[in-house]
């Protein structure tokens, strides 16, 4: 159940910090540092991606998800050798432990960075034929979004004392991985309430999640410390922006990757939202970060592969929703 008490996630202004005023950066990157410490999670407004840009995302994502399924399978991830393109509902079960939900609720559209076909996940896009302006509307989406995220990067070095450019390589390597995946969550059936999951709780994999949503609703983040969930409320054209699991690792859990779902709508209602995940480079080894160790203390992780991180936590999100992942 959601927990009456709101437990709130920040809102961070980045405008002033985006158009270069020491003062404002200051305040941003203290507010991004308490917010990490906290929950892992905080929305960001005042950023540079165009409205108009979201709003044609959104709704060419609309226009995609209403196709006939014959007209969707034609991308169906399961035709690509590196899990591009369409997944129906059902495809992914994130909750791993709780046996009594439903697989995860919701349709999706996977794109990465075009790639030769090789190392795991890397290689092509599929692309639907319709909606016409699909593929270069949601490139101009991920470039644009994608470069958000590097100036995210550029504040996350500066809030755990490091040299700004730190996480550049990481983030920006054109070999790195990274994921724009746009969902589709349909209203849930009434008989099913309670078991249904638009997205089964879980920890994202990779360094940072940049969430856009429409406002709709469904988002729930796991308040810690009362073991209770709370909505994170929409905000129209902000982002959501959260720690995950390799972050939580390289900061020696300075940083927090939270747990979160999506309940799918139950106000008749369709849901669409659009994730871009930075999971790094794959020969990359994550290590704590000097900064992140207090004198005397030791890592409380060993150092780990993004390559192993990301086929462990891949296989089993699908193997739990009985899906082959190649
Ligand atoms: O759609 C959402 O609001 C959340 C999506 C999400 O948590 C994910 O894709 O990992
Ligand atoms: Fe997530």
């Amino acid at each position: 159940m959601v927990a009456p008490v709101a437990v709130a996630v920040p809102v961070i202004d980045i405008s002033g910090y985006l158009a270069g005023d020491a003062q404002a950066k200051d305040r941003v990157v203290g507010e991004f540092r308490n917010a990490c410490e906290d929950q892992g999670f905080l929305q960001v407004v005042g950023h540079s991606v165009p409205a108009d840009l979201q709003s044609r995302h959104l709704a060419c994502l609309a226009e995609f998800f209403a196709l006939p399924a014959e007209e969707k399978e034609k991308v169906a991830q399961s035709k690509s050798k590196c899990h591009r393109g369409y997944e129906h509902i059902g495809g992914q079960k994130l909750d791993e432990l709780d046996e009594d939900v439903t697989a995860d609720q919701k349709e999706s559209f996977s794109v990465r960075r075009d790639r030769p076909l090789g190392r795991f996940l890397q290689g092509p896009n599929q692309w639907p034929e319709n909606p016409p302006q699909f593929k270069e509307v949601y490139t101009e989406y991920y470039d644009s979004v994608h470069e958000l995220s590097m100036k995210l990067f550029r504040v996350m070095a500066l809030s755990l004392g490091l040299n700004e450019k730190y996480f550049d390589d990481f983030g920006s390597d054109p070999d790195g991985l990274c994921l724009c995946r746009s969902h589709h969550y349909p209203p849930t059936p009434p008989d099913t309430a309670g078991r249904t999951r638009g997205i089964g709780a879980h920890t994202d994999f990779g360094a940072m999640t940049l969430l856009l949503q429409d406002v709709v609703g469904g988002l729930e983040v796991l308040h810690k410390r009362t073991g209770t969930w709370h909505a994170v409320v929409p905000i129209e054209g902000a982002y959501v922006v959260n720690i995950g699991d390799l972050m939580q690792r390289w900061t020696n859990n300075r940083y927090r990757s939270t747990m979160h779902r999506v309940i799918s709508p139950s106000n008749g209602k369709d849901r669409y939202s659009c994730a871009f995940f930075n999971e790094g480079v794959l020969d990359r080894m994550i290590e704590c970060i000097p900064t992140c160790l207090r004198p005397g203390d030791e890592p409380l992780y060993e150092p780990l592969k993004v390559e192993d991180h990301l086929i462990k936590r891949y296989r089993q999100s699908y193997w739990a929703a009985g899906t082959e992942l190649e």
